[in-house]
This record gives C-alpha cells, structure tokens and sequence, in this order.
C-alpha cells in the first residue's frame, strides 16, 4: 500500500483531500505545522480539528513545531518588507519554506515516506516530453489556488499530491459530510492567516514596527499631508489617506530613506511593463527568447495578455533570475513584493517577485 502524508491545517479542505486518499487505500499519516508564536488560538484549534480528523480515519497524527520557520521565513520577512516600503506576499514564500520542503522533508528523514499530499486547489503532473513536473490550475476556478504555488520547485513538485485538484468545492463539502468528518460545515478562511489571527494586517505589523510620523506629498515634492508610519500603506492604496482633493488619491510609491508617502491620481497608477526577480520557471524549461503569456499581478486579478522577456540572472539570490513583463495594455495597480504569475490557459508557466520601479 503507498504511502502518503498529508499536511492538515484542520480545515475542511485538507481533512476531505486526507479522507479522499484514506479510501483510495492510501495508508494516510496527518501532519500539523504549529505555525505561529503567542496565544495561538487559530493554531490550537486547528491542531485539535486536525488531530479529531485523524482519530475519525483511524490514521496516526504528527504535529511539528514550525514556529522558529514560521518566523524567519513570514514573520521577519513582512516586517522587512514592510518597513522598506514593499508589500510582499507571504503565502508563496510560506508554501515552498514554510509548508511543503519541510514537509517532505519530514516525511522523507522521520516516517520514510517520499509524498505529501495538501488541499490546495491545483493540479500537477509529470510531463515525459519536457521532463518537468508541470502544475495547472484546479478544475474549479473559482477555488484555484495554482497562483500560490508558483514558487514550488521541480524537486518539490516530484513529491507533491493535490486530491482536490479536480474537485469542484461543493463537491470537497459533501464529501467531508458523507465520510461525516468533524470538519464538514467549517467555515472558510477569508484572509491571510496572519490577518485572521491579528485582526488586520495593521495590527500585526504594530506589534513589530514603531511607526515613524513623515509626510505624505504629490508627484511634486508638495505637503499634503501626515502619515504615522509607511508599513501602513500599500502600493495602489485609496482609503485611508486622511487627504481631502478633488480627484480620488492613490499611493504611488514608498520612499522609505525620505519616511515619506507619494500619492497622485489614478492614471499615474498605470504601468506598461515591470520587471520581475526570484523568477521560478514552473513548467517550462527557462526560455532564451520572449514568450506570450497571460499573468495574474494578484491572486484574484483577471489573467491579461502579457509578453515574458528574459534578463540575465543575479548571484544574489535574492535577485536571481529576472524577467520584464510587457502588458498588452497599461495595467492599474502593480504592487512591488506581491506575486507575478504568467500562464498559457490553464498550465502555470512561472512567477516571481515584482521589482519597485527604479526611476
Ligand atoms: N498548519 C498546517 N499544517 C499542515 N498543513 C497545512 C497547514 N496549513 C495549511 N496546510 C495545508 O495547505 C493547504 C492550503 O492551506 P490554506 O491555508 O490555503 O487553507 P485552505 O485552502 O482553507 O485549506 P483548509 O480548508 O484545509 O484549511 C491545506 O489544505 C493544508 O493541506
């Protein structure tokens, strides 16, 4: 019988991916992270729903203590981002750090087993003709979770099992309720699991930056008005300027050598290329010439037609490989830090990390 892990968060989505495989004879093991210090009680509960799944199923349960990862790589990573005036995305960066190379790392050194499985909505399989493990969107699109896995190594994808990739999520809850698991009318997750936890993505980073009061100003250099610290302002950002004018206000930059918030109207908030760093070639091997494309600059943004232009690579892997992205047409809201994810119809081809501009 093969063997498989599956990383449960004690949601519904990865209790029914583990009662899937348990009844496709699978010999199932469930996996927790402890994720996050402090009072933890997302994490506790999790752990218990996680724990009570396991006992229904009749499979043995490991819970990890990933605390010390979860920092380095999530906490201290947003904090910097933060405080330098990015907006990263951390849920990319959890699952290839955080979740899935740990994960099979675990499984692979502690129970000897060479697969994991998750409840990620995406689809991945092994294709001869390139020899690359390829990764496509879920069936259900509306679930598809493919954009957060775009940093998933070759490596990692070798060992990586999606149950739900061609469930349509109706489907995932009567499942759950058919095999009458504990979780089956749980609620979904609405945010970020740092923004469930905290209450907002302020109060988290108040608990680890100081704001600095400084100066919100135009294009020009012209005061318009105060702000009481940059992690409290995103790229692309209206509400909450505290300004009054005439036209609607956007946040076009964040300088943080000068502490200051540049706002202007929303035609400056249109780009027609960026550029991108840390590219990671999911699908295809890394090409030498321009490739059309359709890319995600966010998890819920409409794919756009977009041609990939290769850069050459930095040492530094914080820069890595590097790409420029050529929109078809001007494209609003393009957030340094957060994830670019280019595609061809369903098959995820790479991604990477939006540069800040540099004029
Ligand atoms: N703490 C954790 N420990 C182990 N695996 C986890 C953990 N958190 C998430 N995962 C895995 O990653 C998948 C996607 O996690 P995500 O946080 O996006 O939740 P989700 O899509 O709401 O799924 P679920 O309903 O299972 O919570 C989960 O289905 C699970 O397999």
């Amino acid at each position: 019988m093969q063997k498989i892990v599956v990383g449960l968060s004690g949601g519904v989505d990865s209790s029914a991916a583990a009662a899937i495989l348990h009844h496709q004879g699978y010999e199932v093991v469930g996996l927790t992270l402890w994720l996050m210090r402090g009072k933890g009680q997302c994490c506790s509960e999790g752990m218990v729903d996680a724990a009570h799944i396991c006992e229904q199923l009749g499979i043995p349960h490991y819970i990890v203590d990933s605390r010390d990862l979860f920092q380095t790589h999530i906490i201290d990573y947003l904090v910097e981002g933060y405080g330098a005036g990015i907006t990263p995305l951390p849920c990319s960066q959890c699952n290839r750090a955080v979740k899935f190379g740990p994960m099979l790392g675990y499984a692979s050194t502690e129970l000897n087993i060479n697969h994991i499985a998750t409840g990620h909505y995406a689809r991945v399989s092994y294709n001869s003709q390139c020899d690359r493990h390829q990764l496509k969107r879920a069936v259900d699109r509306t679930k598809d979770q493919s954009y957060f896995l775009y940093d998933l190594t070759q490596d990692l994808l070798a060992g990586v099992v999606f149950p739900l990739g061609e469930v349509p999520k109706s489907e995932t809850r009567r499942i759950a309720a058919q095999y009458n698991l504990k979780t089956a009318d749980k609620p979904e997750s609405q945010d970020l699991c740092l923004v469930e936890a905290n209450g907002s993505m302020r109060a988290f980073l108040d608990k680890y930056i100081t704001g600095k009061k400084g100066e919100i100003v135009d294009t020009e250099g012209r005061v318009l008005g105060e702000h009481d610290g940059i992690h409290h302002y995103t790229i692309g950002q209206r509400r909450g300027l505290g300004i009054s004018a005439a036209e609607p206000l956007y946040v076009l930059s964040i300088d943080p050598g000068r502490n200051r918030v540049v706002v202007g109207d929303r035609d400056r908030m249109t780009q027609t290329e960026c550029t991108i760093r840390r590219v990671n070639w999911v699908s295809i091997a890394p090409p030498s010439e321009p490739i059309r494309a359709e890319v995600q600059i966010r998890y819920r943004s409409k794919p756009l037609p977009v041609t990939v232009v290769p850069l050459s690579s930095e040492a530094d892997p914080q820069i890595g490989s590097r790409v420029r992205l050529i929109f078809d047409e001007p494209i609003f809201g393009i957030t340094p830090g957060q994830a670019a994810v280019w595609y061809s119809e369903d098959l995820l081809l790479g991604g990477g990390v939006i540069e800040r501009p540099t004029s």
